[in-house]
């Protein structure tokens, strides 16, 4: 059987790689756009009726537009936009958290946001089995690749290779953190502290946490076995057990749709570093966008991914 998708915002940064992720499968056959036609609404209307399965690769306000437009009961939906992900009647887009049934049976997923995707990852697990505190007010250090902020921050960088460093998100109020709070299943939003670096992809989340004055806190050892019990069946997600002396991300890394998650520790237990790893554009983006297309249409779960290797 194949399936008629259509990515809106095809040409973006999500949803090229999307379509480059879905090339040459026989399961997917897609609806397209010329160039332009592609904000023409009429055109849209039709293609996002159409279709079997929507992608929305575009701004918030355009996403909310997009999903009202279609008027059948029929097509199904991925937002990689934040318009809905902790919206009513929407599925997060996280199977490793929210369950594969529950991705594969929904009409409607919110595709996660990159930052929130390595966050929740680390703590959803650990607080879900009492060895962290939901109530801790816990912190998120970040650093990202600059096509995280799409084609502007793209052109950003690359007019201006001067910048070595951008922290921004200084007023509070991250558009991610409600999910955040929402999926790792938090009493307080974190504090969230992101940054971009001048190379075009990868991610870093951090959550450091001070175990000794964090009541009822497992030990690092512990935290690591558990984050590698919950995901030793997973093919995306890898709990390291190696302690490397640093953590490098490489501009010459290849796009890839997996997540390193690394658990570091004092010695003497009183500190630990959860630290994630992960292609904002991969895991973080269109990699899970087309996990979550696979087990909509159940397709084997990672098929056109790039797994860690
Ligand atoms: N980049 C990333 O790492 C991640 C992105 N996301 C989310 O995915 C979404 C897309 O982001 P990204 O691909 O980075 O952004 P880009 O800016 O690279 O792409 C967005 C695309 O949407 C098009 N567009 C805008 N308005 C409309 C409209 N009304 N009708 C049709 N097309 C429209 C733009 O057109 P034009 O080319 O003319 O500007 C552009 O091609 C965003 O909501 C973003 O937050 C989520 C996770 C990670
Ligand atoms: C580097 C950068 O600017 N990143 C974007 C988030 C990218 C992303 O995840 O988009 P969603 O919000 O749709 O999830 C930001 O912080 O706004």
């Amino acid at each position: 059987m194949t399936h008629q998708v259509f990515i809106d915002g095809a040409v973006g940064t999500t949803g090229l790689e999307i379509k480059e992720r879905l090339a040459g499968r026989a399961e997917f056959s897609l609806i397209t756009l010329p160039e332009d036609r592609r904000k023409d609404d009429a055109a849209r209307s039709e293609a996002l009726n159409a279709a079997d399965f929507v992608i929305l690769c575009l701004p918030d306000d355009a996403a909310r537009a997009a999903v009202g437009m279609i008027a059948n009961d029929r097509t199904r939906v991925i937002d990689a936009s934040t318009a809905h992900r902790v919206a009513p009647g929407w599925t997060y887009g996280l199977p490793e958290i929210i369950g594969r049934e529950a991705v594969a049976g929904a009409m409607r997923v919110a595709n996660p946001g990159c930052y929130p995707t390595g966050f929740i990852a680390l703590l959803a697990p650990l607080v879900r089995d009492g060895l962290l505190p939901a109530s801790w007010p816990y912190t998120v250090n970040a650093v990202s690749g600059y096509s995280g902020g799409g084609k502007a921050l793209i052109e950003r960088f690359e007019a201006d290779p001067d910048i070595a460093f951008r922290a921004y998100g200084l007023a509070m109020g991250h558009k991610h953190v409600p999910e955040m709070q929402r999926y790792a299943g938090l009493d307080h939003p974190p504090v969230f502290a992101p940054a971009v670096i001048p190379a075009h992809r990868g991610m870093v989340v951090e959550v450091p946490l001070p175990l000794a004055a964090i009541p009822g806190a497992a030990t690092p050892d512990a935290l690591r076995a558990a984050l590698a019990r919950y995901y030793a069946g997973s093919a995306l997600v890898r709990v390291r057990d190696e302690s490397p002396d640093e953590l490098l991300l490489r501009r010459s890394t290849p796009a890839w749709d997996g997540i390193d998650l690394h658990v570091f520790g004092a010695k003497d237990g009183t500190q630990a570093r959860l630290v994630a790893v992960l292609d904002n554009l991969g895991k973080g983006a269109s990699g899970a966008a087309v996990q979550c297309l696979n087990l909509m249409a159940d397709l084997p779960e990672t098929a056109g991914l790039t797994l860690p290797g």
